[in-house]
């Protein structure tokens, strides 16, 4: 049987994809063949849709983030009873919640995702800093003092990187400035649009502060990749990121490889925030091959695959049991350290908001697209924002 596994593009994340997929095949006989998705989870979304719409067999299994299972519910295999319960329950439950709608398990969890903060130990050492910044204060200070020095020799050096394009990875990145300033979460669980309040305005504006300061004008234009390409040439001091920049920083090919420290990112006042990512494995209801998709679900989605994306590419595991491996732990030692980070991590709001969740996470990052971009302030940008969100939702999400 042949199976089409959609896979992602981002760092090495095709080839660890396109390796677990030939173990697979090879174990059982049966051939994979790779569809490559944009690098870009919005417009993977786009693509998969209308494949999906016109109920198309092209792609088997496919890779879903962690926003999409009520959004695209309808398309996919109910995995319940199909996959052992104590093979799903091996799972964070509260991904496998996130994966389940209406009682339907949608996908199988492959690897989750929290925004962390990367810092050059070298440099901090440089210039007398002892511990990663707790708080965006701090950060900023911290920034402006190495990116003066290090621009004396090296003039594209900047202070800090992070996801400033107008796509979902800025919906990541600002939804955490929000909670750590106290700012909520855009709409909270109950359904209520919350983000027209001060500590969210003074968030947005605290992130305006740092473009063309401690940024660069064109974070504005950055994505994980663009981000990671400048900090692993050795251009930044610090970094927002996902876990997957650290294996690629530490590879021997890295500028910066032995100099990466990795801590949770600062606080506004309400604490340290990091978003909750990740992608999931699910199979399409207009496969042909359901059986054979379904063992290959399985097969990525087991411990021993899990721990190889882990070593190889810094991917976290969803399973609980492999945050106590010591292979993994060496490889990552901030799996350990960190795991609070990755085990508290802020759910975007696409449980409360639904199928509109997409419209809302547009209209937030544009709104604080155009505060990065100095077109409005905080305050005006949350407000607009309310009246937007208000139409959106009509008489409910
Ligand atoms: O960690 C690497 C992954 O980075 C992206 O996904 C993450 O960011 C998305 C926003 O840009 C977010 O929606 C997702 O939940 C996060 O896991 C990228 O899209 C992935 O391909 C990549 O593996």
């Amino acid at each position: 049987v042949q199976v089409t596994l959609a896979c992602g593009t981002v760092g090495q994340e095709l080839q660890l994809c396109k390796d677990g997929a030939a173990r697979w095949a090879k174990k059982t006989g049966n051939t994979v063949k790779v569809f490559e998705s944009p690098n870009l989870t919005n417009d993977r979304l786009g693509l998969y849709q209308q494949q999906l719409a016109a109920k198309s067999d092209a792609i088997d299994v496919y890779q879903l983030d962690i926003i999409w299972p009520g959004l695209l519910s309808q398309h996919f295999v109910d995995l319940k009873g199909k996959i052992p319960a104590a093979e799903v329950n091996a799972h964070f439950k509260s991904i496998i919640a996130a994966d389940t709608v209406d009682g339907k398990l949608v996908a199988m969890p492959w690897f989750t995702d929290a925004g962390l903060l990367y810092y050059r130990t070298d440099l901090m050492k440089k210039y007398g800093y002892n511990a990663a910044p707790k708080t965006w204060t701090e950060l900023s200070t911290m920034a402006k003092k190495i990116e003066d020095g290090e621009k004396k020799a090296n003039s594209t050096f900047t202070g800090f990187v992070f996801q400033g394009k107008n796509y979902e990875g800025l919906t990541c990145d600002a939804l955490e400035w929000l909670v750590s300033f106290g700012g909520g979460t855009i709409v909270d669980d109950s359904g209520k649009i919350t983000v027209n309040n001060a500590n969210a305005a003074k968030a947005l504006d605290t992130a305006a502060s740092w473009v063309k300061t401690i940024s660069p004008a064109g974070v504005t234009t950055y994505g994980e990749e663009e981000a990671r390409g400048i900090f692993q040439s050795g251009n930044a001091a610090f970094m927002r990121n996902w876990p997957y920049a650290w294996a690629l920083g530490q590879s021997d090919d890295s500028k910066v490889k032995g100099k990466i420290g990795v801590a949770p990112l600062p606080s506004g006042g309400n604490g340290n925030a990091a978003t909750l990512g990740g992608w999931n494995l699910g199979v399409s209801m207009y496969s042909k091959n359901q059986a054979a998709a379904i063992d290959l679900v399985r097969f990525l989605t087991s411990a021993d695959e899990q721990k190889i994306r882990a070593i190889e590419g810094a991917y976290n595991p969803t399973r609980p049991a492999l945050y106590k491996d010591q292979a993994v732990l060496k490889a990552n030692p901030f799996f350990g350290s960190l795991l609070d980070v990755f085990t508290s991590a802020v759910a975007r709001p696409s449980g409360p908001t639904k199928l509109k969740y997409n419209q809302v996470s547009q209209a937030f990052a544009g709104a604080v697209s155009d505060v990065l971009a100095g077109k409005t302030k905080g305050a005006a940008a949350v407000k607009k924002l309310e009246t937007d969100l208000a139409r959106i939702k009509g008489r409910g999400w």
